[in-house]
């Protein structure tokens, strides 16, 4: 198969979809692979890295889609990257989306074969390749946090840990999944003060078990997000109801009544966010305040430290890229149900049910799509 790798155009986005060593994996199971010039220049990766691995480099991402017949990429494709997309060609990437109408509908009009990465599942209940970026996003949700609660970002002037006679900062973490645990983490080693809540009680047990008495993990029913978002100085959103766009469980209320200069991360915001005042930022301009309380709602958080994420995302991806092109896309999607599971539009068909549901458009099974 010809796979192709266009350098990502997103705001401040460095990552790419394929590092050399993943390329010469596939060169290896006799596979071409086009690379667009400076692919992967944002992590130091040089067009020469990709030639000693037996890349082709194409000077231009027109040219990178008009030969590929698999486009593999980070983040979902941009309008311009939509208009070059061609029937039957395999587009493997995150796309998210439940929240962007415009992308769903150029992606039907395509014809390709679009693939998300964000909701292939596995046979434990996860979602393996989105998991990796969920690492980086939730340890970075309270670097991020800890910068908007400083005074000069219009924060309340608080340091996560407090010191020796001074309290630290009560962050609370709405979702208790990758994103949640992590940022949980890494809020426990700076010393806040950290509340989770989830609902489900299954995840609740796994927090106690990973951190004891560090932290209080809470069932969430409205009566107690209430309660901890007030008291709150630092809010992390992190839920997720895959494919689905993000229910909003902050509202605008609850935004008025939070301590001035207390700050919100909404990581769910791929999905659309989960709390009522979040509307995406970009890297340039990460925040916004809204009656007083910060809001970062950075889109493509793991794009800020693509050196980690991309090495991280290929670690999931390589086998699903070697997949499909050893298989051909027919075949590695009807072989395994939890590969199905990322297949969101089909040949001008949403084949994802909560984002037909959500857009009124048809839908139509993987599985029938496939075997039509
Ligand atoms: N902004 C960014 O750059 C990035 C955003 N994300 C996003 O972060 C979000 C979370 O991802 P993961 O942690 O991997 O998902 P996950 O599936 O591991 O965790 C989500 C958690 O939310 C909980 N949940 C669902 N509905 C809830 C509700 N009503 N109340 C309380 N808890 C609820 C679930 O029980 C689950 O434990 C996703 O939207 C993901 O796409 C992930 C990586 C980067
Ligand atoms: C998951 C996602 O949206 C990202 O890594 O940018
Ligand atoms: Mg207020």
């Amino acid at each position: 198969m010809i796979i192709g790798v266009p350098k990502e155009i997103k705001n401040h986005e460095y990552r790419v979809g394929m590092v050399p060593g993943s390329v010469r994996e596939l060169i290896n199971h006799g596979h071409k692979v086009f690379v667009e010039h400076n692919a992967g220049i944002g992590i130091g990766f040089t067009d020469d890295d990709y030639q000693a691995v037996g890349a082709e480099i194409l000077a231009t991402a027109a040219e990178v889609f008009a030969s590929a017949e698999m486009i593999v990429k980070v983040k979902e494709p941009q309008a311009v990257e939509r208009a070059m997309l061609r029937e039957d060609q395999i587009l493997f990437t995150y796309l998210h989306l439940a929240p962007d109408l415009p992308q769903t509908e150029d992606l039907v009009k395509s014809k390709a074969i679009c693939i998300a990465y964000e909701t292939v599942t596995d046979a434990r209940g996860g979602l393996p390749l989105l998991a990796p970026m969920s690492e980086v996003a939730g340890r970075m949700a309270i670097q991020a946090g800890a910068q908007a609660l400083e005074k000069s970002n219009n924060g309340r002037g608080m340091l996560l840990g407090g010191v020796p006679g001074v309290e630290p900062a009560k962050v609370v973490v709405i979702g208790g999944g990758m994103v949640g645990a992590n940022a949980a983490q890494i809020a426990v080693g700076m010393g806040a003060d950290v509340v989770i809540l989830d609902r489900n009680v299954d995840v609740l047990r796994r927090l106690d078990a990973q951190f004891g008495n560090k932290i209080k993990a809470v069932y969430s029913t409205a009566d107690a997000l209430e309660k901890h978002v007030l008291e709150a100085d630092l809010v992390i959103g992190g839920v997720l109801i895959p494919g689905a766009a993000a229910p909003k469980l902050v509202t605008a209320d609850h935004i008025k009544r939070m301590k001035p200069g207390s700050a919100i991360v909404d990581v769910a915001i791929d999905q659309g966010g989960c709390i009522a005042t979040s509307k995406a930022t970009t890297h340039a301009e990460p925040t916004f305040i809204v009656d007083d309380v910060v809001h970062y709602c950075v889109a493509n958080m793991p794009g800020a430290v693509p050196l980690t994420s991309t090495f991280a995302l290929n670690n999931a991806t390589l086998p699903f890229i070697i997949n499909l092109a050893n298989k051909g896309y027919k075949k590695a999607l009807l072989d395994d149900v939890h590969f199905r599971n990322g297949l969101n539009v089909y040949k001008g068909h949403v084949t994802f049910k909560e984002v037909a549901e959500g857009f009124n458009m048809p839908y139509v099974t993987a599985l029938d799509a496939l075997n039509a």
